[in-house]
């Protein structure tokens, strides 16, 4: 069946519909990873978003049931150039289209994504409608401005607090929409981890006596997030904290710093970002729209790493207390694995062994 995709520019890009056909609309961002459609497609950060591929055949290994990031696709809709039909992988369990299908998610094949990519690159992200219908522009208009994601949050997080054992430390998880290799990662480093919705309190937190808290990655502004800010704040100095992608910038928020939105994001496998503590440059995978800004840098913090594209802030230190963050994703899922060293270094703290760059260096 023939579909569009409307940019609130005004831009249409005709195709055809795949997945579960009905109407979508959210934020169009676009993903430069060549694999790892099934973790982008699952990945709760992408709450409220119509993912576009840069990479042109989508499909081709199939989707299985082992590598989800979460329980089920959180994107809005999700777009590609060509979607292979014929599926070829040892593990695959069932095809692409079956699998949007199943969980009411709109695909959009047959469009020129490299011309999407373009537009979004040079007028920055923007929001989109896909339909089959021919919609009146002021309908279309009206759909668009209808369109928000401020509680994206409350939609991916866990409803109860619930624990994963664990014979090692004891991490605290506050779950803003958590991907699954993250707590596969410290699984692998044998915590035991209690997992609290994004509305915990800093007091139900602390009452677990945790080793330390993780801040996990989530959708949307994190500014928008200000009762969780509030809670971080009262967690500072109490125990040693990490955060990664939303939970970065919510740490930052909370130590009085500021964000800001990117034109069009880091999204994809590849980005470089140089570790300024070992001086290594890594490949790291990268899922994000917002930014810890530069100016109003937050209090006592030394920034660790940097993005080597556009030189963003891409991880932080405190200099005093055992708090730490980053930008990037040390999980990948999909990507590079080469920031493992992250959860290790979290572990180390946990043992007592904060060491601040200043002091390193
Ligand atoms: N992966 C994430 O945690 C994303 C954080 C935030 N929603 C952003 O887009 O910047």
């Amino acid at each position: 069946m023939k579909a569009k995709l409307i940019l609130e520019n005004g831009t249409v890009f005709e195709g055809k519909a795949f997945g579960y056909i009905k109407e979508a609309v959210g934020e169009v961002v676009f993903n430069t990873g060549m694999t790892g459609y099934q973790e982008i497609l699952t990945d709760p950060s992408y709450f409220g978003q119509m993912v576009v591929m840069t990479y042109p055949l989508i499909g081709n290994y199939g989707i299985n049931l082992e590598d989800v990031e979460s329980s089920s696709p959180k994107v809005k809709g999700f777009i590609v150039r060509e979607r292979a039909t014929v599926p070829s992988n040892w593990r695959c369990e069932m095809d692409l289209d079956g699998y949007l299908k199943e969980a009411k998610v709109m695909g959009l094949e047959g469009i020129d994504t490299r011309a999407l990519t373009k537009i979004l690159r040079n007028y920055g992200t923007m929001k989109g409608i896909i339909t089959t219908e021919d919609l009146k522009e002021e309908i279309i208009h009206e759909k668009l401005e209808a369109f928000h994601n401020d509680d994206a949050v409350q939609q991916v997080t866990t409803q109860q607090i619930h624990t994963i054992e664990g014979t090692g430390k004891h991490i605290a998880m506050m779950d803003f929409g958590i991907k699954e290799n993250i707590i596969r990662s410290f699984k692998k480093r044998n915590c035991k981890m209690t997992i609290f919705p994004a509305t915990a309190t800093a007091e139900e937190i602390l009452k677990i006596n945790p080793d330390g808290i993780f801040l996990s990655n989530g959708p949307g502004d994190p500014k928008a997030l200000t009762g969780t800010i509030e809670t971080i704040k009262k967690l500072i100095g109490k125990k040693p904290i990490v955060g990664i992608c939303l939970g970065h910038q919510l740490l930052a928020l909370s130590l009085g710093g500021d964000t800001e939105k990117l034109k069009f994001g880091h999204r994809g496998c590849n980005h470089p970002v140089k570790d300024i503590m070992n001086n290594k440059v890594y490949i790291t995978s990268q899922n994000h729209g917002y930014v810890v800004k530069k100016e109003n840098q937050p209090k006592d913090i030394l920034i660790t790493h940097i993005n080597l594209n556009d030189n963003t802030i891409e991880g932080m230190q405190h200099k005093v207390l055992p708090i730490f963050s980053v930008q990037f994703h040390p999980e990948a899922s999909p990507g590079p694995q080469d920031t493992a060293y992250i959860f290790d270094k979290f572990m180390e703290v946990l043992e007592g062994e904060y060491k601040c760059q200043e002091t390193i260096a």
